[in-house]
Formats: structure tokens, sequence, C-alpha cells
């Protein structure tokens, strides 16, 4: 993943054209309607700008004449359209507010499916990268705000620069010397604005992983899994200063960063204030000569105090194009990282042929930083039909391995092959549809019961809330927690998390056997379940494996366990250690082998037996 973020080289101007034309087609393409009622909106609230500087000046007129001429029609009508035009722009203004805001969400929400689609089907293997969530939590934060931003921005610009030209036009019919003038005082604050906003996005940038280990605090401090752990060891004090400590830090950069651009802005500010009192001082000279008419001077003075603050909305909106063009760019060329990354897979793949057997074949694998190999040249095969178990002690290999065998995990070198297809050679998504994977951390879905068991069967939605579907049902049935999911106040419809009202919650085991019955409800060939009896008792443990032969209906099924009760009746059984096979075999076979496994089986079984325990006995 790139650091690089924007492009910068492109001159000024034609990188806020960029912007503008980007930011445009993005608007545009969330909602051609509202953009066109936003332009529409703008061009009117231009025209009434424009226009009440030109009834001031009659206004103006006739009031200078009202000695003379007493109150003429012409005065109050002058004065009825000076508020009209008044009232028509904060109307205006109201109605921009409210298409601004729905706007914005609509570019939100386009945005952020496009980030959650790459989050969601980038190759695992990035998520080990601290780089990757860097990355990540920074644009998943840009795309919730900053198209936002850039739309209101870009609105500023259109609206400001409609407005100008209204007002300007007004002016210009005034005095024409007038307008270049005030167009030369916006020139330090668009400068001076433009460092500023590359000022923001180095910050932002040097603060995400501050802001990253922040949010874990306060997760950690407010998540409901590990609240019963910071009160029984005590915690909250510790994390709390953490916290505050974390938070100093960022303070102290936030103030430096603020004065620097405290001190840019004032710069700014102050040259084009100097440029807009000289422009007074011509006209006062010029009132003085007797130039200018008094009632034309006030609407000039008007007229001016309105392009000032029109310029002003200018220059704050170019830079907010431009400074959240620069998430912006962060933002896209993240997105484009990670569509090139999948681009360069083969993109003719077959699906999935029938299954025929899979396997993992001389398979070395390093997660992303790690200095050793999590798997050396490991090999393992699961034919059709076949029940295999992979066994070993902690960090041997097991997960990954299977994660590999899942197609989760690309080999640095050697293959994982479906029958004699390269997995990379077939439909990614054919190839998830065929083998169903169940790990150890599995996800506890806050969704209802039924939804946690068919997560993937998107069709069903309409069916998903009925209780008890029949397939749902079996799956459930199948991983003994039938019983337990119908008892629920709702049934299957129960929605399983405290979080939210109307649910309930499941215990450990009852959890592990609806994760089980989720692997089993997937029509896969391959049924992959890592540590699936960890959390289950005695009796829902042997009923789990005596019937698992029965419950795969003849499909086929990779067990990780350290159970070694659990294995026994495996087809094949492979002993991991140090990330290698070191043993395979039916379990009678590494049993007369007597290496590892059989010294494991043995510590485990001894256990039980505390006054001696023999293998002679298995
Ligand atoms: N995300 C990761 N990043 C870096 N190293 C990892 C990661 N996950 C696992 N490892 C390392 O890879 C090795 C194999 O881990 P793995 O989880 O496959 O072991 P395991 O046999 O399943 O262990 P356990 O029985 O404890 O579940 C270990 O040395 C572990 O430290």
């Amino acid at each position: 993943m790139s650091r690089t973020g924007p492009t910068r080289s492109k001159r000024p101007g034609r990188r806020v054209t960029e912007l503008v034309r980007r930011s445009t087609r993005l608007v545009w393409s969330c909602s051609p309607r509202l953009f066109v009622a936003m332009v529409g909106l703008q061009i009117l609230a231009a025209a009434a700008l424009g226009l009440q500087v030109l009834v001031v000046a009659q206004v103006l007129e006739r009031i200078l004449d009202l000695p003379d001429a007493g109150v003429t029609t012409a005065l109050v009508w002058s004065v009825v359209a000076l508020a009209v035009l008044m009232a028509l722009g904060s109307v205006v203004g109201v109605a921009q507010g409210s298409v601004r805001r729905l706007l914005g969400e609509l570019v939100a929400r386009s945005m952020n499916e496009r980030v959650q689609d790459v989050a969601t089907t980038v190759p695992l293997r990035n998520f080990e990268s601290p780089e990757f969530f860097e990355t990540l939590q920074r644009v998943r934060q840009s795309a919730a705000t900053r198209p936002f931003q850039v739309t209101q921005g870009l609105f500023t610009v259109i609206g400001t620069l409609v407005s100008s030209i209204g007002v300007g036009a007004a002016l210009v019919a005034l005095y024409p010397w007038l307008l270049p003038l005030l167009a030369v005082g916006a020139v330090p604050v668009l400068l001076t604005s433009r460092r500023e906003s590359a000022l923001e996005f180095r910050f932002t940038v040097a603060q995400t992983t501050n802001q990253r280990e922040r949010m874990y605090v306060n997760f950690v401090q407010t998540n409901r899994d590990e609240a019963k752990e910071i009160r029984a060891f005590q915690v909250s004090t510790w994390l709390r200063d953490r916290y505050r400590t974390l938070y100093d830090t960022y303070l102290e950069a936030l103030r430096k960063h603020l004065l620097r651009r405290l001190r840019l802005s004032t710069l700014g500010q102050v040259l084009s204030g100097v440029v807009l009192a000289g422009t007074l001082l011509v006209l006062v000279v010029l009132i003085a000569n007797g130039e200018v008419g008094i009632a034309d001077a006030g609407a000039a003075i008007v007229g001016i105090r309105v392009l000032q603050g029109q310029f002003q909305g200018l220059v704050g909106g170019v830079q907010q194009v431009h400074e959240s063009g620069l998430y912006l760019d962060d933002l896209q060329s993240f997105l484009r990282h990670h569509a090139r990354q999948e681009a360069t897979a083969p993109d003719r793949r077959d699906s999935a042929p029938p299954f025929a057997g899979a396997r993992i074949q001389d398979v070395s694998f390093r997660y992303p930083g790690a200095t050793t190999d999590a798997l050396t040249d490991v090999s393992i095969a699961v034919g059709p039909g076949e029940v295999v178990a992979v066994v070993g002690e902690n960090g041997s290999g097991k997960t990954t391995a299977a994660k590999v065998l899942a197609g989760l995990y690309d080999p640095d070198t050697g293959h994982a092959m479906w029958g004699d297809r390269p997995y990379g050679t077939l439909v990614d998504a054919d190839l998830r549809s065929r083998i169903a994977v169940i790990f150890q951390d599995f996800v506890r879905y806050a969704f209802s019961a039924s939804e946690n068991i068919a997560l993937d069967d998107a069709g069903a939605d309409a069916r998903r809330d009925e209780l008890g579907r029949d397939d749902v049902r079996a799956a459930a049935r199948a991983a003994g927690v039938d019983g337990a999911l119908a008892r629920l106040p709702h049934g299957y419809a129960t929605r399983l998390s405290r979080m939210f009202d109307d649910s309930a919650d499941l215990s450990g085991g009852q959890w592990q056997r609806l994760a089980i019955a989720r692997a089993f409800y997937r029509d896969a060939d391959l049924v992959i379940l890592d540590e699936p009896s960890a959390a289950l008792d005695p009796r829902a443990e042997h009923d789990l494996f005596s019937s698992l032969r029965r419950t795969l209906h003849g499909r086929s099924a990779l067990f990780v366990s350290h159970r070694f009760a659990t294995v026994r009746g495996a087809d094949r059984i492979y002993v991991m250690s140090s990330g290698r096979v070191v043993e395979s075999g039916t379990h009678e076979q590494l049993m007369a082998h007597r290496g590892l496994y059989a010294e494991l089986f043995d510590l485990q079984a001894g256990a039980y037996f505390p006054d001696g325990w023999s293998s002679s006995t298995p």
C-alpha cells in the first residue's frame, strides 16, 4: 500500500479545476436531480443578491430625493422589492442547506460503500499489515466526511462565483474599476489557504497512528466483551491514564499545528485587508472630488461589502475543495490500489469443477512483517468423503494451514489445489461457496439466530424471520443447538446480543454450536472446523463427533483439534510442529509410530488416569 497519497505535482489552477471536475462527477453520479436543484438554487440566490445591490442604489437615490419629491410610489415599490429580494435570499438559503445536506449524505454513502467493498474483498493478508490498517482508518474517516465537504466546497465555489458575477455585474454597471481591485484583494488569502490545506493534510497523516491507538483504548474501555476483565483486573485507571497520555501528545501537536495555521491565515487576511482599505480610500477620494454621487457611493459600499463576503466565501470554498481534495486523492488512490491488486489476478477464471479432493502441496507461508515462516513445506490433503484431523501444539501452524486450505491466504511457495486445479485459476466466489469454514475465533453477529446460521443466504432475506426455517433448523439440530434456539423469546428470530432491546444471549458452548451450524448450513463440499469443540461440554463434544460423518452426508471435513479423543476416528491425522507436518496417518498408525502424536496422546490421556496410563490400552 502506498503512503504517497495525493498528487501534488499539478499546477494550482489545473489541480483545483481537476478536483472540481472530479467532485462534480461524483456528486452528479449520486443524484443528478439534486445536483440540478442545487445549481438552480445557487443561480436564484446569486440573482437575488445582484438585484439587491441595484435596488439599494435606487432606494438610496429616492431617499435622497425625499425633501423634493416626498414618498413616491416608486420609492415604496423599491423598498418592497428590496424586502422581497431579501426574503427570497433567505428562503433560498434554507432550501440550499437542505439540498446540500441530502447530497452530502448520498455522496458519503456512495464513498463508504466503495471503501466497504474494498475492505471486505481485499486479500486477507492485508489485514496483517499495520500500514494497511492505518490507511484504511484514514480513508474510512475521509469517506464519511470529506466527499461531503468537497460537495459543500464545490457548491460554495459555484454559489459565490455566480453571486460574485451577479453583484460584480451590478458594481461594474456602477463603477467598472472596482471589480479588479476587489479581485486582487482575494489573492493573498487564496495563496495562504492553499498552504494551510497542505499543512492540514500532513497533520492528519502524521496523527493517524495516535488516533488509532486512542480509538483502540476507547473501544476497550467501552466494549461489552472487555467490560468484565476491566473490572476483574481493575485496569480502568491504567486505561484512562493511557488514553489521557495519548490525547495529551495529540493536543500538543494540535496546538503547534493550529498556531502555524493561524499565522498563515492572519498573513493572508492582513494583506487582503490592505487591498480592501486601498479600494475604499479610492472611493472616498472620488466622493470628495464630487465624481461619485452619494446614492451610488452608498450602493457601491454595500456592493463592496457583499462582494467581499462573496470573495471570502469563494476562497473558503476553493480551500475546502482543495483540502478535502487531498483526502479524496488519498481515498481514491486507496481504492485504485486495491482495485489494481484484484486486476492482477487472472481475469479469465473457471468455475470450480466437481469436488475431487482439496489439498495444499509443499506450502510455505510467512505473515507480513514476521521474521519466520508460519508454514514450511506443508502438504495436507482431504479426499472426497474423508474426515481429516490436524493436531499439534500451540503455534505449530494448524490454523494457518486451515486458512491456506480455505483459500484465504495465498501460499508464498507451493500450491493450494482443488482436485487438479490450483485455486488461483478458479473463480474466487465459486471456490468460497464450495468451502465452509469456522474458526476458533468465529464471529458472534448481533443479528437474529437464523441470520447467524444462514449468513450467506442472501436470497432468503424474506424468509429469515420465520421461526426455524427447516434448512436452518436442520443445521442447528446437527450442531446440537436447535433446542436452545427454539426456546429463545422469539425462537430463531431472536436477536443474539444484549446491545439491543428484546434480544438474548447464548452461552459460550451454545455460541460454538451455532457457529458449527453455520458451517453445516452451507452446502459446501469441504467443511473446515478450527477447534470446533473447544467450548463444548463432554456430551456435546461426543454427540458432535459421533454424528459428524452422518451430518456431513458424504461431504469432506478437515478439523483442527487439541482433543485427541475427538481425532481418533479421523481417516487421517496430520501432526504439526513448528510450522511443519511431522507425522501423518491413522490413529493406530501414529500410536504405533511412537512419535509426537503418541507422546501428546499419552500426556492427555494420562491426565484422566493419574494412577497410571499406558498407550497400550487406548
Ligand atoms: N496474524 C499473524 N501475524 C503474524 N504471525 C502470526 C499470525 N497468526 C499466527 N502467527 C504465527 O504463526 C504461527 C502459527 O500460528 P497458528 O495460529 O497457525 O498456530 P496454531 O497451531 O493454530 O496455534 P493454536 O493451537 O494456539 O491455535 C505462530 O508462530 C504464530 O505466532
